[in-house]
């Protein structure tokens, strides 16, 4: 079957396509522009065999899909879990480009999986793996041809290992191949926060353009890892109540308010949230439909569906995870003026916006301050909120497809400028 095929046939790939068409439509782009700007440009897929502490070689399987390189370097995450596919990472690889793009920012877009449980394995099962991996890709990146960043499953120390096999392999520290990095190695100050923060920021200038107080904030996140921790502790020390929170084991709920830092101390002593004793246990279909101000799935694709979209109770979701939402759930809101969508590619660009400014002090060897890295971050999160709110009156559209709109143009523009070869 051909590799195309197999993308195609994946849910999640679907409803990038989906939502592309959409977009594509309301930008005219003929069907040659189109299915060019659309497809994945590359995807490699690896087999990874590892040792592991039993003495037993296990085969792991893996994948970098790099959507579009005709505007700079790809750019996108790595994710390490058990239901990671193919047609996953292509999809999550083509919201990178629109994220991107978007922003502003002088890359194409990519995205790298791991089909692995990586709380399955120990430490040096892990650094194994992870080193394997980025053996294996070795020949596809680099600072000016792709450079990863962690994503669902991986981390700084993941991060760490990758950034020294590939210096090794080149023969010196390079570390503008890889973001999200320990500090020690060339992070940036503020990177760890930065998706989250952004989501915050983003919660924060809606929630103000509705005329609603902290105080008057309720918050309920699904996901409690990087991203959704970051986001909860920034809402939380802006003055929300943070009513629920979740992780792949369930939820737990207390409409007073979660206390997050004895939350943070649990799951650091217990792994996950299971237990906590702050609120009564929930699951995590429920906590989608709490009463609450702000709802932010931070987990995984496909959680806002056709089932539960109508039952939704905030005010306004803000999708710190990418593709939270199914096509037609997004119908569904579509036709809820009750609820405001930020959707993911503006929602969560925090993240890869610290990136792209880390990739840039590795560039320079100088480094910048917290501040400086935040107020360089919201003021690149307000232009795009202000061209996303201008697109989305001009063409009477969903706040997702006018920032597709924007994301794909500028794709679509770069790669007809380039033209083809003769
Ligand atoms: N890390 C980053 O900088 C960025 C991440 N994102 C997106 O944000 C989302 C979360 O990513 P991270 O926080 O980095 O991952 P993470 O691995 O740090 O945390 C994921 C969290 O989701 C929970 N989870 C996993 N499966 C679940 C399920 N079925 N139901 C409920 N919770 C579940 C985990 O227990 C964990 O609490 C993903 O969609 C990712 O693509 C988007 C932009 C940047
Ligand atoms: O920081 C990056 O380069 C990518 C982050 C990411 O994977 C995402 O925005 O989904």
């Amino acid at each position: 079957m051909a590799l195309n095929n197999t993308i195609y046939q994946s849910p999640v790939f679907q409803q990038a396509c989906t939502q592309f068409d959409l977009a594509a439509d309301i930008l005219g782009l003929d069907a040659g522009l189109r299915e060019r700007t659309k497809r994945p440009r590359r995807c490699v897929v690896v087999s990874m065999p590892v040792r592991m502490d039993d003495g037993r070689i296990e085969i792991f399987e893996g994948y970098r899909v790099q959507h579009n390189l005709s505007t700079g370097p790809a750019k996108g995450g790595i994710r390490f879990h058990h239901d990671v596919s193919l047609g996953e990472v292509a999809a999550l690889a083509m919201w990178m480009s629109w994220k991107c793009s978007l922003a502003g920012l002088p890359y194409g877009g990519a995205k790298g999986g791991v089909v692995v449980d990586p709380r399955l394995l120990s430490a040096n099962e892990l650094e194994r793996l992870s080193r394997r991996y980025m053996q294996e890709i070795l020949p596809f990146i680099g600072p000016n041809v792709d450079i990863p960043a962690p994503d669902v499953g991986t981390n700084e120390q993941v991060m760490g290992w990758m950034v020294d096999t590939y210096s090794n392999h080149k023969g010196h520290f390079d570390p503008g191949v890889i973001t999200g990095k320990p500090i020690a190695l060339g992070g940036s100050l503020g990177r760890r926060e930065a998706t989250g923060e952004g989501v915050a920021w983003f919660v924060k200038s809606y929630l103000q353009d509705l005329g609603i107080e902290p105080e008057n904030t309720t918050v309920a996140i699904q996901g409690f890892g990087n991203v959704g921790s970051e986001a909860g502790h920034a809402l939380y020390h802006w003055g929300a109540e943070i009513i629920a929170i979740s992780d792949y084991t369930g939820g737990v709920h207390n409409p007073k308010g979660l206390d997050l830092k004895a939350a943070q101390a649990w799951i650091a002593e217990h792994k996950t949230l299971q237990g906590f004793p702050g609120g009564e246990p929930i699951t995590n279909e429920q906590l989608l439909e709490l009463p609450c101000t702000v709802l932010i799935p931070a987990a995984l694709e496909r959680v806002i569906t056709d089932q539960n979209a109508a039952k939704l109770k905030c005010r306004i979701l803000a999708e710190g995870a990418n593709g939270p939402v199914t096509n037609k759930a997004d119908a569904i809101l579509a036709e809820r003026a009750d609820i405001e969508v930020i959707p993911d590619v503006l929602c969560n660009s925090g993240g890869v916006i610290v990136s792209y400014f880390e990739w840039l002090q590795n560039q320079q060897n100088y480094y910048w301050s917290k501040n400086e890295v935040f107020d360089k971050l919201y003021r690149m999160l307000a232009k795009a909120k202000a061209s996303v709110e201008e697109t989305k009156k001009k063409y009477g559209c969903s706040r997702r497809t006018a920032a597709l709109v924007l994301g794909i143009s500028r794709v679509a523009e770069a790669k007809a400028k380039r033209g083809l070869f003769p």
